[in-house]
């Protein structure tokens, strides 16, 4: 599933090397970085290096930076998490000027932050008067002091570093967890955080860091008290003046603690991605730490409408659709429970539009929504009772087939070993219970396709939504799923809308076809009826027939694309009409027919694929649009057709259906 690359990208190809004009002030760059470090090493008196690290203190000055970083840490992480969210995920006015202000710490320099801090916080500043008042505290001069100085100097390391790792996450797995009923902050602590669990512990790490090291602001708003603010930047700036060997000493294990963080890092600051990054499905040897499970959160939604909790196997509820849409898509949908409607049309036609507005997932298009006797239209999309399979499954690559099945049960409030009881159920009932403990990335894409179709169905919807489920599979395991969701959308009780590009999708698995246009309903009939008289030439190519719009006249139509087409039906002059030629209707010549067709037209062969058992030759001509034949590869053979051969093509008037528009 997986493509791997010999080559890491961006490495150097075998033999060239890199221009000398880059190389020397790259170098040069590295000795800057270098050459203090090796100073630190070389000037380090390792002798004493055991007495000064244990003099008390300097273990105080340890403890009590460890105390401060860590108090910043989790000061960082309890207000900078969900800044990191709200940067990256809502858009709110004045967005850009908080932005500037998370990064202004960043550039500030750390003294000038302190006197900043101090005329906030100080005993004379804005709210320092209030906090003493009210609270009898007084920062500077308190350990609290040098807490709130590391966290503005740290925070936004955390914030910048998570609102990337959110940016890099596309929002299509939370809003199917969404669609799976889980609530948003329950998407937000069992989708989003564990699926950037790494760039989260990368700025945690170096927001850990960072406070660690804290000086400037430090020492100019709380002061250098020892055993209260003195931490050991602060200590190594005092030994420098008495004791340079000490100094060293206390910088040598600050230098080594810095180096353990970035070591851990392994480079994910600086760009380099982790393995299984956060939008990709994680490697199955991902399994350090705590595995996080569809348990995180324990809050059932209660008041979400789906009926969760009957077997796989129980009689369905019924539930009708009614739906109004307007903005974008423009149309009125009305479904008899049970029914599967395709929805197809040209790209951009809309047909992802109008499930995102009956998700309630888009401002582009907004649904009026009736399911069974429900009006859904102002329910959040969590609790609308709509269920969506995206195009790729999208399950959730941190939990296994077994938890991400049971997602939806747990996030309406089944109990666990239920929810997991009923998540196997339907695994088992789609024929991938055998995966229930594998990882979406230790599956192949028909399987995964099928766990996701389980994973809907387990919400037990009042409306299902599948967005070109099968376009990612090969043509085996297609027909295998198609048969799958034939079975499964037979005991259906809702409404299922199949987005699909493929003719055969729709007339195989679905009741009736919309087809959409510029986001509008261009025709909604079954799918014997959209074949024999498609409304639109886009439908009519889709399912393999030739379309010509043309404009009638007495003696045939008038084709928009020129020439004359004689036709058996009678038309009403002037008025707009496409006219039908199924492939298999057209007749190739070698030459001129004599004889009954009055529709014969010169031309030449300009393409021959395989469909099937048989041959489709498209045929170019000046006197007619190109044209589609259908022929056995024996024919093809006695004609002797290759592209360039030029032949004839006669169509009977009779074989021509005509469809007013
Ligand atoms: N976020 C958006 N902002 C602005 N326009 C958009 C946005 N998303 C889609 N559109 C536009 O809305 C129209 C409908 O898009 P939509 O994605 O619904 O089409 P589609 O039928 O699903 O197309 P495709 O078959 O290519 O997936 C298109 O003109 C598209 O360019």
């Amino acid at each position: 599933m997986r493509h791997l690359s010999k080559r890491a990208p961006g490495s150097r190809a075998p033999g060239r090397r890199p221009p000398l004009t880059l190389a020397i002030p790259a170098l040069l760059a590295v000795a800057l970085l270098t050459l203090p470090l090796i100073g630190v090493l070389a000037r380090t008196s390792w002798g004493d290096l055991g007495g000064h690290l244990t003099r008390p203190e300097t273990t105080e000055a340890l403890r009590l930076s460890l105390l401060v970083s860590f108090w910043a840490l989790g000061l960082s992480l309890l207000l900078g998490v969900p800044l990191a969210w709200l940067l990256a995920r809502v858009d709110f006015p004045g967005k850009a000027v908080v932005r500037s202000l998370v990064l202004l710490p960043m550039v500030l320099p750390p003294t000038v932050g302190g006197v900043a801090l101090l005329l906030a916080f100080g005993r004379r500043g804005l709210l320092g008067p209030w906090l003493e008042d009210t609270f009898g505290l007084t920062l500077p001069f308190h350990t609290s002091g040098a807490v709130l100085a590391a966290t503005f100097v740290a925070m936004p390391f955390l914030v910048i570093s998570l609102e990337g790792a959110l940016a890099g996450l596309r929002p299509r797995y939370e809003e199917t967890a969404a669609s799976l009923g889980a609530s948003p902050l329950r998407v937000f602590f069992t989708v989003t955080l564990p699926m950037v669990a790494p760039g989260l512990a990368a700025g945690a790490a170096l927001t850990w860091a960072r406070a660690l090291g804290e000086f400037g602001a430090t020492i100019t708003f709380a002061g250098n008290l020892p055993g209260t603010t003195q931490t050991l930047p602060l200590q190594v700036y005092l030994l420098l003046q008495e004791e340079p060997e000490a100094a060293t000493s206390v910088s040598l294990l600050l230098l080594a603690l810095a180096m353990a963080v970035l070591v851990a890092l392994r480079g994910r600051w600086t760009g380099a991605p982790p393995r299984g990054g956060a939008d990709r499905p994680s490697s199955p040897s991902r399994a350090a730490g705590p595995e996080p499970t569809e348990d995180t959160v324990d809050t059932p939604d209660a008041a979400a409408p789906s009926a969760t909790g009957g077997e796989p196997g129980a009689p369905p509820e019924r539930w009708a659709l009614h739906a109004d849409l307007t903005g974008f898509n423009q149309l009125t949908l009305d479904a008899e429970p049970g029914t599967t409607l395709a929805v197809v049309g040209p790209n951009g036609a809309g047909k992802t539009t109008l499930l995102r507005a009956l998700l309630g997932l888009t401002p582009r298009a907004h649904a009026a929504l009736r399911l069974g006797g429900t009006d859904v239209t102002s329910l959040p999309p969590h609790r609308r009772g709509v269920a969506w399979v995206p195009q790729d499954g999208a399950l959730f690559p941190h939990l296994t087939a077994l938890a991400n099945t049971a997602y939806g049960p747990r996030a309406h409030g089944v109990r666990r070993a239920e929810a997991r009881r009923e998540a196997q159920r339907w695994l088992d009932q789609l024929g991938v219970g055998h995966l229930a403990h594998r990882k979406p990335a230790q599956v192949s894409g028909g399987q995964a396709q099928r766990v996701s179709l389980a994973r809907a169905l387990a919400t037990r919807p009042r409306l299902l939504l599948l967005d070109e489920p099968l376009a990612a599979l090969d043509q085996t395991t297609r027909s295998r799923v198609r048969h799958t969701l034939r079975t499964h959308l037979g005991g259906f009780g809702g409404v299922c809308l199949i987005v699909t590009h493929d003719p055969v999708e729709a007339v195989s698995l679905a009741d009736r076809i919309l087809v959409l246009d510029e986001g509008r309903a261009v025709q909604d009939s079954a799918p014997a009826e959209v074949a024999r008289h498609p409304r639109s030439p886009w439908v009519a190519r889709m399912l393999g027939s030739n379309a010509w719009p043309g404009t009638a006249r007495d003696d045939g139509l008038a084709l928009h694309g020129g020439g004359v087409l004689i036709v058996a039906d009678p038309l009403s002059t002037g008025s707009e009409a496409l006219a039908v030629i199924a492939p298999e209707a057209v007749s190739v010549h070698r030459e001129r027919p004599a004889g009954s067709p009055r529709n014969v037209w010169p031309g030449t062969v300009r393409e021959i694929t395989a469909s099937g058992s048989r041959l489709r030759v498209l045929i170019a001509s000046e006197r007619a649009p190109d044209l589609v034949a259908e022929i056995t590869p024996q024919a093809a053979a006695e004609l002797g057709l290759t592209d360039g051969t030029s032949v004839w093509t006669s169509v009977k008037a009779t074989e021509v259906t005509v469809v007013p528009l």
